[in-house]
């Protein structure tokens, strides 16, 4: 099983449009979205949820810590669409997160996360997974411990990203621990971070025996690195990657589904990490930035993009935001 990782501010719509037009994952994520915002407002107009019959099969990220919060979002999503599944958010570091104790704060929490599981088991009968950060300080007992806790109250696939919270995307995430919760719980595990090439990939599965794997940055680079790894996968060699401007001009026609406010806001917070293909992608991030209107965004991007070639894998981002 290959995923796509929820990534806020990025794996909307259109973004998730783009990759099923180059080639999909076996299931796309949503970004994070907030029980509180699925409960409080109609879920139909919130554009996190939208969602199309080209991104398909999708789970939604749900990120909170009240149990009833959970449950009553789970049942008005339910009611609503028709998704494949959803995921409980165990692993968000970001600001909002921490400040509001949801996320990684959660990880801490066993018992409120026992009455997260439950109350969203109660909701749904569809597949539920939850992403997890290692606990911190690699704290083994207590990953098996949160793992036993899910998977006891009904949550089906367990997702790690081996960093702990305090580690941000500092230290290499530590993939046997992928490994040792695979072969401790016997239950579906996915393994996610630092992949960046469809050879990574191959040996992160063979080395812990995971049943899948997430990627989330180096989807933001290359777009159509689903397509790359299945034909890697299949034997079949690396197809040719399109020509630079090509995402970017996908990206801009799905963007129409999003509203008028926001994307313009998308086109920049994805292009910060597209950029980062190239030697010099910063400074044209900066160039194009400065740039208002999404056409005249492309058509600054046209002439710093003809003369470049996507670098062979692996496909490191250079900064983090
Ligand atoms: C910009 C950005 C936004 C992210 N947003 C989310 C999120 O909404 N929910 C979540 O569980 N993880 C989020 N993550 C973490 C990713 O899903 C993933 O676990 C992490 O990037 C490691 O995978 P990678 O090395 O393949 O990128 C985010 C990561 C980035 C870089």
């Amino acid at each position: 099983m290959i995923l796509l990782a929820p990534m806020d501010g990025l794996t909307h719509v259109a973004f998730r449009r783009v990759v099923a037009r180059y080639g999909p994952p076996d299931l796309f994520y949503t970004e994070m979205v907030s029980v509180r915002a699925v409960v409080f407002q109609p879920p139909e107009r919130d554009p996190y949820l939208w969602h199309t019959d080209l991104d398909r099969p999708l789970v939604v990220q749900l990120a909170g810590r009240e149990p009833d919060l959970f449950e009553e979002a789970l049942r008005r999503l339910e009611e609503r669409f028709n998704f494949y599944g959803y995921d409980l958010n165990l692993g968000c570091t970001r600001g909002r997160a921490r400040r509001q104790g949801w996320g990684a704060a959660l990880l801490l929490e066993p018992d409120l996360v026992r009455a997260i599981a439950r109350a969203a088991r109660r909701a749904t009968a569809k597949p539920l997974s939850a992403k997890l950060r290692s606990p911190p300080g690699h704290d083994r007992r207590k990953l098996f411990r949160l793992a036993e806790i899910l998977l006891e109250e009904g949550v089906d696939t367990l997702i790690l990203h081996p960093r702990a919270p305090e580690e941000g995307f500092r230290r290499p995430p530590r993939w046997e621990e992928v490994r040792e919760l695979k072969e401790k719980t016997g239950a579906r595990v996915i393994g996610n971070g630092d992949i960046f090439s469809p050879e990574e990939a191959r040996r992160r599965l063979e080395e812990t025996g995971c049943d899948g794997i997430m990627l989330g940055r180096v989807a933001l680079l290359r777009p159509f690195i689903f397509r790359d790894l299945r034909a890697f996968l299949e034997g079949r060699g690396i197809p040719e990657p399109p020509p630079p401007l090509e995402p970017p001009r996908l990206f801009a026609e799905e963007l129409k589904l999003l509203p008028e406010g926001l994307q313009e806001k998308r086109l920049e917070l994805w292009l910060f990490w597209y950029l980062q293909n190239f030697p010099y992608g910063l400074y044209y991030f900066g160039k194009v930035k400065k740039i208002s209107g999404l056409s005249a965004k492309l058509k600054t991007l046209s002439a710093l993009l003809s003369s470049e070639a996507f670098p062979p894998y692996p496909a490191h981002p250079r900064l983090h935001r």
